[in-house]
């Protein structure tokens, strides 16, 4: 069967919603003083709080029943195994190969990929070594003092997160910069803050043809010649992480100055390949290769635990729950940590370039709810902001909160200060969010600070939280580069399991193309400053007024 929804555990799970609606969290949690040790799970360090759901004791064996009918043990095995589960692309599925310490053989057309594997990894020690310690040197004979990564998408956003989550690990020598935006700001406000002589560039991209990476990549060659004159300067400032070694050499890098990465690894799972190569610099191979492991011991746990004591299927499961049975339409990602203030980012291209799909794996139009819209912002901030919404709109929201318990800084004498004040937030939203506040308990509020009973009636409904609102919380004790690991694989492998009940190629993304291959025919047009005719009456509009505008 490939359409979920017609397996009777379906229709089981939709009753189910129906008992479950009206209850309501709070009373939940007063019936039931366990309710937090029932539904919890500390996976290495990495615990789950998943009892501020709209979930009884019966609402996860059903959700369990629907992962083992859609066969979710046996796809799991399939992506370890390297089958080529991608079949729009005819592509394995190994980002876990990339991470595989225990180094066990992993056969991908017959061949083993980690002796490929191990010698990149061997190829980003020795450079990321030399360019840290001072042996690789600048054309004039200086220690590179800045990295520019010059990617976009998957090629960008896992770098820029993880260098932003390991800042505290960072060598203070080195300064890490990402330039993904067309938008020539970006590159040249990047420029602004390097200095050619000490500049490292990496060019970043998978195919060695994404218009944006190749558009900036120039332009930063340029403007490297500009200073250094001589072409031959080149190979000791620029390096390319790519599948496509001929793109590589015809762009001028020496495929010697290449760091190859897999077709069978996806853009936006690829920061465990020579696309991590600016966080191995930023931090140090060693600690990128602590990224590999946490991210692994996290494989492994998805592999080999049961289903019911299996954190990244929980997760799936639970957003099926809400996705597919309450309809909500998105997922709020909020780290309560600065340094994962772009983690939001790289989870909405991760889940939404993987599930926003509407056929499934038979290309027949899917009749059902698939991946959800993720959003986010690093806790305290978005409480200024969004957070009224979440609380108090009429639209169900279901949050991950994330928190380290111990931060990496002490800011000054208050530096622990900070951080309670931070856990303390955490809390206060989950619990607010869960329990609401009834107009009883509004009422006593008021009437303690003297309110006239008029008042109070005429502020009672704007005052009032429904609450049971559901929330994850995920605690770890530290932000350290295996936990980041762990995190990163955690919601890769929940949008796998979601993924595969759904029945859809989580690991194509064709949607982007479309809107790539047009803007290919527009800019012809534009250079040429013709007039445009040949589209619908907006498109033309559009262009011919950007003609006027820019004559
Ligand atoms: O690494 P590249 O080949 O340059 O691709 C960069 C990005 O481009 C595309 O638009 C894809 O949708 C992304 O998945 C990919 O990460």
């Amino acid at each position: 069967m490939t359409n979920p929804t017609t397996f009777p555990i379906w229709q089981q799970l939709a009753e189910h919603q129906k008992e479950v609606f009206p209850l309501h969290m709070r009373d939940l949690f007063n019936q039931d003083p366990q309710r937090f040790e029932k539904f919890s799970l500390e996976v290495d360090g990495l615990l789950l709080d998943y009892s501020k759901h709209r979930i009884t004791a019966d609402t996860l064996p059903k959700l369990f029943e629907l992962a083992r009918n859609t066969e979710v043990e046996q796809w799991r095995e399939r992506m370890f195994n390297g089958e080529k589960i991608n079949f729009t692309e005819k592509r394995a599925v190994l980002h876990t190969a990339l991470r595989n310490r225990s180094n066990t053989p992993v056969i991908v057309d017959g061949k083993d990929v980690m002796p490929e594997v191990n010698r990149v990894l061997a190829q980003m020690r020795s450079f990321s070594e030399q360019v840290r310690n001072g042996e690789w040197l600048g054309y004039t004979g200086k220690k590179i003092t800045d990295v520019v990564n010059i990617g976009i998408g998957g090629s960008d956003l896992g770098p820029v997160m993880v260098c932003g989550a390991l800042k505290p690990y960072a060598s203070p020598d080195l300064n890490a910069h990402f330039v993904s935006n067309v938008d020539g700001a970006h590159l040249a406000q990047t420029l602004e803050q390097c200095d050619p002589e000490t500049t490292l560039f990496i060019v970043a991209s998978k195919t060695f043809t994404t218009q944006e990476t190749m558009t900036n990549a120039r332009s930063a060659r340029k403007w490297f010649l500009a200073a250094a004159g001589d072409e031959a300067h080149v190979a000791r400032h620029f390096v390319a992480l790519s599948t496509n070694a001929k793109a590589v050499n015809a762009f001028g890098i020496d495929t010697a100055n290449m760091f190859e990465f897999w077709d069978w690894v996806g853009g936006r799972y690829s920061l465990w390949s020579a696309i991590g190569l600016s966080i191995a610099l930023y931090v140090g191979m060693d600690n990128f290769e602590e990224l590999l492991a946490g991210a692994h011991d996290m494989d492994q746990h998805f592999r080999t635990a049961p289903l019911e004591q299996n954190m990244p299927v929980i997760m799936a499961l639970l957003g099926v729950w809400y996705n597919n049975f309450f309809h909500t339409e998105t997922q709020a990602i909020l780290p309560y940590d600065q340094g994962l203030s772009r983690f939001p980012a790289y989870m909405q291209q991760a889940d939404m370039e993987s599930n926003g799909k509407f056929v499934n794996r038979e290309g027949k139009r899917i009749p059902y709810s698939t991946g959800p819209i993720i959003w986010g912002e690093a806790g305290t901030n978005g409480q200024h902001a969004f957070y009224q919404l979440i609380h108090q709109g009429n639209k169900l929201i279901p949050c991950d909160f994330l928190m380290p318990i111990q931060s990496q800084y002490a800011a000054g004498d208050n530096g622990d200060q900070h951080h309670k004040m931070l856990l303390a937030n955490f809390f206060a939203q989950t619990k607010a969010l869960m329990q609401g506040k009834t107009s009883l308990e509004v009422k006593h509020e008021l009437e303690a600070l003297g309110m006239h009973a008029d008042e109070i009636r005429e502020l009672m409904p704007h005052r009032v939280f429904g609450g049971n609102r559901p929330t994850s919380s995920i605690l770890f004790d530290k932000l350290t580069p295996r936990t980041l690991g762990k995190l990163i694989a955690l919601y890769e492998h929940k949008i796998f399991v979601q993924g595969i009940i759904w029945h859809i190629n989580s690991y194509d993304q064709w949607g982007v193309e479309f809107g790539k291959q047009l803007a290919q025919g527009i800019l012809p047009q534009l250079q040429a400053g013709e007039v445009a005719t040949t589209h619908d009456s907006s498109t033309n509009g559009l262009i011919n007024f950007s003609r006027r505008s820019a004559s």
